[in-house]
């Protein structure tokens, strides 16, 4: 028999979604049916979350409410930073992020029997709560590795500004919080993206939604996904100058080195949230008057499309912009969760709610059947 394999499943189409549509060939980005560049230009992240959960955009007194409940759960729980306390400082962000997320999974008393690990209301009472949890996660995480204590959660401040203060200790400035949380709302899902994929897997075997983001969160870490927001920066560092870009870039190619933040497998033409990313970057780099940063992004950019023909990903801009807001490089990746995780158990709540285990097959090539001595 001759099976017909698709390495990495390129091409397959595994299930219907209504969490959001990629078009390459419009080169558009859909969330339940809105453009993300139009949620980018009018939503808080808050918003978009509603809405990747619920389907619609929340009313006024919708989102109120949903409001309330954020805030209500941004505390840290003490045991999880007990538990983040135990981890060296060595750790990897997102070990520490994936390490804390399993600790609110195995403290939640709910999770009682394999029928309330699944039930849908449940799960988004769960999904909220880690949504409300993971700024404070990241943001103590970040403050660890500086030698700095806990900030707790202003209840007065929306969700990116309220992220960006108990990260640095101090009231952000506009620009920032609004170019922060148009990064939020660009990360926040991409339909069957290798992470949400991971997620969605678990989901199938009726297994809990923090046990799903935690195989999510290990998916996202790797530098072809969600690690590349941390490469793109190292490459950045390497490279130093917009001088030194075609140089570097003709090196590392030549070394066969993938370059970080650059291609898809999705968009061959450009991935639709870059424009909107790069135009926050642009706020970023005037506010901090950092104008080499920009030149940097243009000249390997240039080089890239000319040699290659290769066009950046969202990781492209996101990571420069993470660097100017004050973030380690080792931040990143985890920035990009606290977003991801709305896209995730949106789709969690979607598989529960049409499930079939996902089970594909494989084409053997081992040895030829054979026998132990004697046997
Ligand atoms: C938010 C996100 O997760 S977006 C993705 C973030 N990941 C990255 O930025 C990592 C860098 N990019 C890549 O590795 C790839 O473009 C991927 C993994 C994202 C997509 O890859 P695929 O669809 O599997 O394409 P594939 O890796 O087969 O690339 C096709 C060709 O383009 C080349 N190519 C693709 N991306 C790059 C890149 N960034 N640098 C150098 N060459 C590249 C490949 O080497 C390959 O060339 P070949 O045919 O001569 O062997
Ligand atoms: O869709 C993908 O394969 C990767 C990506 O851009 C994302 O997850 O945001």
């Amino acid at each position: 028999m001759t099976e017909d394999i698709r390495k990495g499943l390129a091409g397959v189409v595994v299930d219907h979604t209504a969490v959001s549509k990629v078009n390459p060939e419009t080169n558009s980005l859909l969330y339940r049916g809105y453009p993300v560049q139009e949620l980018a230009a009018n939503c808080t992240f808050e918003e978009v979350a509603y809405l990747l959960w619920h389907g619609e955009l929340p009313t006024d007194a919708e989102l109120a409410a949903f409001e309330t409940l954020e805030r209500a759960h941004r505390r840290l729980d003490p045991t999880v930073k007990d538990a983040i306390d135990a981890l060296p400082l060595s750790a990897h962000p997102m070990d520490v992020v994936r390490t804390a997320v399993s600790v609110i999974g195995a403290l939640d008393e709910s999770l009682t029997t394999d029928r309330t690990w699944i039930d849908l209301d449940l799960t988004l009472e769960r999904s909220i709560r880690l949504f409300a949890q993971l700024p404070a996660i990241v943001a103590y995480t970040q403050r660890r590795l500086r030698d700095e204590r806990l900030v707790e959660p202003r209840d007065d401040l929306g969700y990116s500004a309220n992220f960006l203060h108990m990260t640095f200790g101090e009231m952000p400035e506009k620009v920032v919080v609004d170019a922060f949380d148009v990064s939020m709302i660009l990360y926040a899902e991409h339909s069957f993206n290798a992470s949400t994929f991971a997620a969605r897997v678990i989901t199938s075997t009726l297994s809990d939604v923090y046990s799903a983001v935690v195989g999510a969160i290990g998916a996202l870490k790797g530098p072809l996904h969600g690690g590349a927001n941390e490469a793109v920066q190292h490459t950045f560092d390497e490279v130093g100058s917009a001088d030194g870009a075609r140089e570097w870039l003709a090196t590392a190619l030549a070394e066969k080195r993938k370059i970080m933040g650059f291609g898809h497998r999705v968009y061959k033409n450009g991935d639709s949230r870059v424009p909107t990313m790069k135009a926050a970057l642009e706020t970023l780099v005037a506010h901090y008057d950092r104008p080499e940063v920009l030149d940097l992004y243009d000249a390997l950019e240039s080089a890239m499309v000319e040699t290659k023909n290769i066009k950046p990903n969202l990781d492209y801009p996101s990571g420069p912009a993470y660097n100017l807001m004050g973030f380690d490089t080792t931040m990143f990746t985890p920035l990009f969760i606290a977003s991801r995780v709305t896209g995730w158990t949106a789709h969690v709540r979607e598989q529960l709610a049409s499930n079939a285990l996902i089970r594909p097959l494989s084409a053997y090539n081992g040895p030829d059947e054979r026998h132990l001595p004697g046997s």
